[in-house]
């Protein structure tokens, strides 16, 4: 998928968000926990390490909300980083259970947040499309949750989130 037109309304929204909130300078470090944040509460929603419980997973609407979630802060580390040069979402990495995916793309993350390179960079979109394709994600899924999150994310600037 072309990741181009994302990184473009990602800036947009970024760029609303900190003259709304009167913030200027580098969020690098609160927008990597953010991400550590939203993909945790992804493997929440999903319920897949919770052997201990026989409650099945969340709605699919819920888990594709928490997904672009991730997918929102993983943009704007881009731009902070000014890595949003990048066209193309990386192939997945191989496909894993789960439990193993979640864990693989907090490691990765960690190493993007020491590292901010482009290789690193890659790979935690790689390991998020692992994710997406275990969860039955299409691109076009993500794309469409994107958009109305976005639309979402002005909404609550608007209203005083
Ligand atoms: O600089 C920012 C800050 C927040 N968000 C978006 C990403 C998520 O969609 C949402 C997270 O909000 P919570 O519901 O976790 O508060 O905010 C951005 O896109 N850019």
């Amino acid at each position: 998928m072309n990741l181009t037109k994302l990184f473009d309304m990602q800036k947009e929204l970024d760029r609303f968000i900190q003259s709304k909130q009167g913030l200027e300078g580098d969020l690098f470090r609160q927008k990597g926990l953010a991400l550590l944040v939203e993909l945790a509460e992804l493997a929440n929603e999903t319920r897949c390490f919770k052997f201990w419980s026989t409650k099945g997973p969340s709605e699919r609407s819920v888990i594709l909300e928490e997904y672009v979630d991730s997918i929102h802060f993983l943009l704007s580390l881009g731009i902070e980083s000014n890595l949003n040069m990048l066209e193309e979402w990386p192939d997945p990495a191989p496909e894993e259970d789960l439990t193993e995916l979640f864990l693989k793309t907090q490691q990765v993350i960690h190493q993007f947040l020491d590292s901010h390179s482009m290789s690193d960079y890659q790979a935690v979109w790689s390991w998020y499309g692992a994710i997406a394709a275990q969860l039955d994600f299409s691109y076009d899924d993500v794309l469409d949750a994107y958009l109305e999150k976005n639309q979402k994310n002005y909404d609550r600037q608007r209203e005083g989130y």
